[in-house]
């Protein structure tokens, strides 16, 4: 179903003391609002945010998770822990996981494919980089992460999807509020076409240098149902009124 749904990534950042206080500023918000907040910290502080976070209507959700099942796999998560411990969401594909860690779209569909058999609902992360851009590659780029990515799974349900142009993550750059509608666009249309997805039942969120002064010209937009927010995320005011944006 597409909702006006705030997810925040924390990436390699946090320690319990900043958790906690970022936890206090989220338990804080009024009911309504913490119902479409996801929050994706470390893997260490996944608990400490669960915990944080019980009863308050706050998702929580790993940056990645294992395409491997339990077994002799040193340094990696599976999806299934992350079930047993409580999270409800995944963040699969995310640039800097393709760029540092060489992630393949085969890769990003196999720890999908994890991912829903352990029942955590993923959240696929696709964008194209500057030069790709510059280059009137942008289409082919993220139409070739959708295929990729989605075109041979078993299920699709729940599926959402994260548009993060790489060239406005973290640098200050976002994308137009034009720009980054026209892209949503293109992907709802090709989820109808290609993975028989009903594109009016998934959610499109837009991730890169979100901000409090720029949300809601973004989700002004008609197909942008929400956002994926890194470094505005780990500021708590910032982070609130993107949220009061969306709702
Ligand atoms: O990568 C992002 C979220 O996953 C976006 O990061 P920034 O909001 O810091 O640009």
């Amino acid at each position: 179903m597409r909702r006006p749904l705030v997810m925040a990534n924390w990436k390699m950042h946090g320690s319990r003391a900043s958790v906690d206080q970022l936890i206090d500023g989220l338990v804080a918000l009024e009911s309504a609002s913490r119902q479409n907040v996801v929050v994706c910290p470390s893997y260490v502080h996944i608990p400490r945010v669960i915990a944080g976070c019980a009863d308050s209507g706050i998702g929580v959700g790993a940056q990645d998770c294992s395409h491997m099942h339990a077994g002799a796999y040193t340094g990696e998560v599976a999806a299934d822990m992350l079930v047993d411990l409580g999270c409800q969401w995944v963040l699969l594909g995310h640039s800097e996981r393709r760029q540092y860690h060489a992630e393949s779209d085969d890769l990003v569909a196999a720890k999908l494919a994890a991912a829903q058999e352990a029942g955590l609902q993923p959240v696929l992360c696709i964008g194209e980089t500057r030069e790709q851009r510059e280059q009137g590659e942008a289409f082919t780029v993220v139409a070739r992460q959708l295929r990729g990515a989605l075109a041979d799974q078993a299920s699709l349900a729940g599926l959402v999807i994260a548009y993060e142009p790489v060239w406005a993550i973290g640098t200050g750059l976002t994308a137009t509020p034009e720009e980054a509608q026209e892209m949503h666009r293109y992907i709802r249309g090709q989820l109808a076409e290609f993975a028989g997805l009903d594109p009016e039942q998934t959610s499109l969120l837009y991730g890169g240098s979100v901000k409090a002064a720029n949300a809601a010209a973004l989700f002004a937009q008609p197909d942008i149902d929400g956002a994926l927010v890194g470094g505005a995320s780990l500021d708590s005011g910032e982070f609130a009124q993107i949220i009061a944006a969306a709702a």
